[in-house]
């Protein structure tokens, strides 16, 4: 089965085994990566060196408050909330607005 890559997506390293076992389902980005689209397939790579692990589908792209993040989007990145919290404020700081992107994996 063929299909068009429409975009590229980075995660960390450390994120990897979670991504490919589907128990991380979602990312939450900055606004400057609020552009990905419903319905999208994308490149996965690692952000440290770039190594391609797998391809996704974008099912869901919802803006969310920080301050809306609850137990159901920990679980999409399994992890608690309070390790989720300090995931984001550690990659991007004080942070008001994210950009829920729900995927699944569909080549590794
Ligand atoms: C590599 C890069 O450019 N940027 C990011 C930004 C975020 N994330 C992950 O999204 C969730 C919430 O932010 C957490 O699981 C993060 O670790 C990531 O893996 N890589």
């Amino acid at each position: 089965m063929t299909y068009t890559i429409d975009g590229e997506i980075t995660f960390f390293e450390r994120f990897e085994a979670d991504i490919l076992s589907g128990a991380k389902n979602i990312t939450l980005r900055d606004q400057s990566e609020s552009h990905f689209k419903v319905g999208q397939r994308l490149h996965v790579a690692t952000f440290e060196d770039n190594r391609w692990f797998c391809d996704i589908l974008v099912e869901r792209v919802e803006k969310l408050a920080f301050n809306h993040l609850n137990d159901v989007h920990a679980q999409q990145e399994n992890m608690t909330l309070a390790e989720l919290k300090k995931v984001i404020i550690d990659i991007y700081g004080s942070i008001d607005t994210l950009y829920l992107i729900g995927f699944s994996v569909i080549k590794a």
